[in-house]
C-alpha cells in the first residue's frame, strides 16, 4: 500500500489528505434537515447526514488527491450508526481508489493490538471463513507501550501489505509535556523516531517502508531532525490550516525525491465553505464541497510554491 501510495502522489502531483472529521456542526442545516427527515434527531439521522457530507466532499475532490484520513471519534460519537457512516466512508473512498488511512490512533498489550490490526488491516477468521471488516489501508498507532505494542501491527501490514503511521511528535500545544522530555540527553520523541526507523526497516516498498510516523506541521524543526532519523519512513503530518501550519513550513518534512511527506488538512478543507475567502469567491452552504474542492486547490498550489 505505500507503493500505491506513493504513486497516486505522484500521479496527482499533490502530497496531501483530505481529512474526514464531519462534526455535526460543520454539515451544512440543508444535509441535516434531509437526513433528519427520514431518520429522525436520531443517531442514525446524524449518521446519514455525516456520510452525506463527506460522499459530496470525495466526490468533488477525488481526482485531485491521493488520500483520505477519516478520523475515527467524530463517528463513534453517534455510536454503532456513526461507526457504520465511517465503514461507508471507507468503502466509498475505495470505490473512488483513494488510499484510506484509518486515524484510529490505536496500541495496547500485544494480544489487544492484534485484535485491532486484525480489524483495521487484516481480516479475521469466523469458522471457516475470513473477513476483511473495517479495511482501511493505513492506520495510525500509538506507541505508548513499546515494541509489543506496535509488533502485531507489523505483522498484519506485511502479511496484508497494509501500514500504519506511529505517533512521534504530535502538533497539539502539549506535545511537548512528555514527548520533548530528554531522555539520555535526547528528547523522547528522537528516540521513537530511531524505533520507528528500526521497526520499519524490515517491511520496505520499494523506495519507503510499510511504517510510517506522524509529526506535526506545527513543528517544523523536530520534523526537520526527525527527517534525517527516519530517512526511509514516510511522514504524516498533520496540523496544517486550523492549527496554523502553512506550506512554508513543510519544507524539510520531504526528502531530497519530493517525497516522503503527505499533508493532512480536515477542518480547512470539509469546512472550507465557512471561511470569507471562499464566501467572498461565491460560495454558500449549498455549494459547500466547491470551497472543499478550491481549498484543496490552495493546498496544493501553497505547498508547491514552498517546495520549488
Ligand atoms: O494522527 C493524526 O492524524 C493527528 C496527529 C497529530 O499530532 N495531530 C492531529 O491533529 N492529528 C489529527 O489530524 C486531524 C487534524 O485536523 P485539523 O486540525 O482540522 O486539520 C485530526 O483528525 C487530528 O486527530
Amino acid at each position: 500500500m505505500i507503493n500505491k501510495l506513493v504513486e497516486k502522489i505522484q500521479k496527482t502531483n499533490a502530497p496531501i489528505v483530505v481529512g474526514l472529521d464531519p462534526m455535526l456542526s460543520y454539515v451544512p442545516q440543508h444535509i441535516q434537515k434531509a437526513a433528519f427527515e427520514e431518520f429522525g434527531e436520531t443517531p442514525a439521522g446524524a449518521a446519514e447526514a455525516i456520510f452525506r457530507f463527506n460522499k459530496a466532499i470525495v466526490d468533488a475532490t477525488c481526482d485531485l488527491i491521493p488520500a483520505v484520513k477519516p478520523q475515527i471519534a467524530m463517528y463513534e460519537q453517534f455510536g454503532v450508526e456513526g461507526v457504520k457512516a465511517f465503514q461507508r466512508t471507507v468503502d466509498y473512498c475505495h470505490e473512488k481508489d483513494l488510499v484510506v488511512i484509518g486515524d484510529v490512533k490505536r496500541g495496547d498489550i500485544g494480544s489487544t493490538s492484534s485484535a485491532y490490526a486484525t480489524g483495521h488491516l487484516g481480516s479475521v477468521q469466523i469458522g471457516s471463513k475470513r473477513f476483511s471488516t473495517f479495511s482501511e489501508d493505513f492506520a495510525t498507532v500509538n506507541p505508548y507501550l513499546g515494541s509489543d505494542g506496535i509488533k502485531p501491527f507489523v505483522d498484519v501490514c506485511k502479511e496484508e501489505k497494509k501500514g500504519i503511521f506511529i505517533l512521534v511528535k504530535t502538533s497539539n500545544p502539549s506535545s511537548g509535556e512528555f514527548q520533548d522530555r530528554l531522555i539520555d540527553g535526547k528528547p523522547l520523541y528522537e528516540h521513537v523516531g530511531e524505533k520507528v526507523a528500526e521497526w520499519g526497516s524490515d517491511c520496505m516498498g520499494d523506495s519507503y517502508s510499510y511504517v510510517g510516523a506522524v509529526v506535526g506541521a506545527t513543528y517544523p524543526e523536530q520534523g526537520k531532525l526527525l527527517r534525517q532519523v527516519m530517512p526511509k519512513s514516510f511522514i504524516l503530518v498533520p496540523g496544517y490550516g486550523a492549527q496554523g501550519g502553512k506550506g512554508k513550513d513543510l519544507v524539510h518534512f520531504f526528502n531530497k525525491d519530493g517525497l516522503g511527506a503527505i499533508i493532512n488538512s480536515s477542518r480547512g478543507i470539509i469546512a472550507a465553505y465557512k471561511q470569507d475567502q471562499y464566501i467572498d469567491r461565491g460560495i454558500t452552504a449549498e455549494n459547500f464541497a466547491d470551497a472543499s474542492r478550491m481549498a484543496v486547490e490552495d493546498m496544493i498550489a501553497d505547498i508547491a510554491s514552498a517546495l520549488h
